[in-house]
């Protein structure tokens, strides 16, 4: 059979250029590297989306915001009561309806023994040097005194929110790389923002390698439930993606070399392969990514997940491929999905927590991260069922606890991982 023509050249890429390539990374550096990797991502696209409040919760700022006003905007009271100037008793200018009037109140200079009604929240007019609440005014028809229950910390200087205390007009109130929160679009709201510069929402897509995967039900010896398609786009979502599309691929060289360009064409920022990354015949993913990207973490010195390989190709596009194995992929996501989302997006790169093991847990030839708990004093311990394959300690863990080479004993420090859900 006549061999099959090689595949057309790629479009130049060169947006990596710079990221430093590892073989066997370290944990730490190649966290470091998926970092500076989805960085140098960033110049393959388009740096901010304006959008509405209502839509920016768990977005990405691409830029600083200032406040529109200062805020509070104006002078306010912080109680249901009475404005006044001066020392009492006090004359209400007002009866009871200048309470919902915020533009004749704001206008209204007080003089002294002069009162007028406030709610909270409503305009205080100039000249207020207090403001009594209801509970302590006693009013008989126009005149108001203090109630002889008043407490001497209630009589002066009370109740007034002057207008600027929390912030200037044109002072930052949120800056870029933050992850907006519901309290950041609040504090924008009342700054008298009605819209924020985002960062784009990157795509990701999925390709899930294995003929022997299947979707549902329960499989039958030789093939496996499929652990990957209903967990990894969730996770990325939370991480600020979106995932485009599934794919489920036979094991078959050329269907997966296709998917793959077809990717790469399409500039998705981030494709994730599972399965096929080991280094003999029947891994075929790694063969065909080692040809046609440049590996820029190819392996990691670290167990589970060691055949993990990130890469990058194209015009704008990086592809992590995973272990099949469940517990190594998850690990390898942590490890580097993590960071480079956090660098694609503007983000600063997650830092391990230091804690303490709860006791001694011996070392192999390689950094290992296993699946842990947390105890009620505080020290942590590896969960149980923990192999490359499973997912039982996974399951039930808080995080992932690194174990060095050395092992550690009981009471030592490591460092902890946050898992990404
Ligand atoms: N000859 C070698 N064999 C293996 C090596 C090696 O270096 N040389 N490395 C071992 C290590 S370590 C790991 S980790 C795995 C890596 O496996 P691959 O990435 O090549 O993945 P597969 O062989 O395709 O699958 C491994 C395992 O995972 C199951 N799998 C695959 N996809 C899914 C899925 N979507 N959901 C659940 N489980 C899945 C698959 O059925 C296999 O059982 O290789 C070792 N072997
Ligand atoms: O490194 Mo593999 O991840 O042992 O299962």
């Amino acid at each position: 059979m006549a061999e099959s023509a090689p595949p057309p050249p790629l479009p130049d890429g060169t947006w990596w250029r710079g990221v430093e390539v590892v073989r066997h990374a370290r944990r730490g550096a190649a966290q470091h590297i998926a970092h500076e990797l989805g960085r140098a991502l960033v110049s393959t696209r388009s740096s901010a989306v304006s959008v509405d409040l209502v839509d920016a919760v768990g977005a990405t700022l691409a830029c600083d915001v200032h406040a529109l006003c200062p805020v509070p905007h104006y002078a306010s009271s912080a109680m249901d009561g009475y404005a006044v100037c001066g020392s009492g008793p006090w004359r209400v200018m007002t009866g009871d309806t200048s309470v919902h009037d915020a533009a004749s109140t704001a206008a209204l200079e007080l003089a002294p023994s002069q009162a007028v009604p406030v709610v909270t929240g409503g305009v205080i007019p100039g000249g207020t040097d207090t403001v009594i609440r209801d509970e302590y005014a006693l009013r008989t028809g126009d005149e108001l005194r203090f109630d002889d229950s008043c407490p001497t910390s209630e009589l002066e200087g009370r109740h007034i929110r002057p207008a600027g205390t929390e912030c200037r007009s044109g002072e930052r109130i949120l800056t870029a790389g933050s992850v907006l929160s519901p309290a950041d679009i609040a504090l924008a709201a009342v700054s008298g923002v009605d819209k924020v510069p985002v960062v784009p929402v990157p795509d990701a897509r999925l390709l899930l390698t294995g003929s022997e995967v299947q979707s549902s039900g329960v499989p039958t010896p030789g093939f496996v439930r499929d652990a990957f398609a209903p967990t990894v786009p969730p996770v990325l979502t939370s991480l600020g993606a979106r995932v485009d599309s599934v794919r489920r691929l036979p094991d078959d060289a050329a269907v997966f070399a296709a998917a793959l360009d077809v990717a790469i064409t399409d500039r998705v920022p981030l494709v994730i392969t599972t399965g096929g990354t080991a280094r003999s015949r029947a891994d075929h993913v790694r063969a065909h990514l080692e040809r046609r990207t440049t590996p820029i973490i190819d392996e990691l010195d670290l167990q589970p997940g060691h055949p993990t390989l990130f890469a990058a190709c194209g015009p704008g596009t990086a592809v992590l491929a995973l272990p099949g194995n469940p517990l190594a992929a998850m690990t390898a996501l942590t490890v580097l999905a993590v960071p480079f989302l956090c660098g694609l997006l503007g983000r600063p790169a997650p830092v391990p927590v230091s804690v303490t093991v709860a006791h001694e847990i011996a070392g192999t030839r390689r950094e290992r991260l296993v699946p842990a708990f947390q105890h009620a004093d505080g020290a942590w311990s590896p969960c149980r069922q923990i192999g490359a394959n499973m997912l039982r300690g996974l399951s039930s863990a808080q995080a992932l606890l690194s174990v060095p080479v050395e092992g550690l004993s009981a009471g030592a420090r490591t460092e902890a991982l946050a898992l990404p859900w």
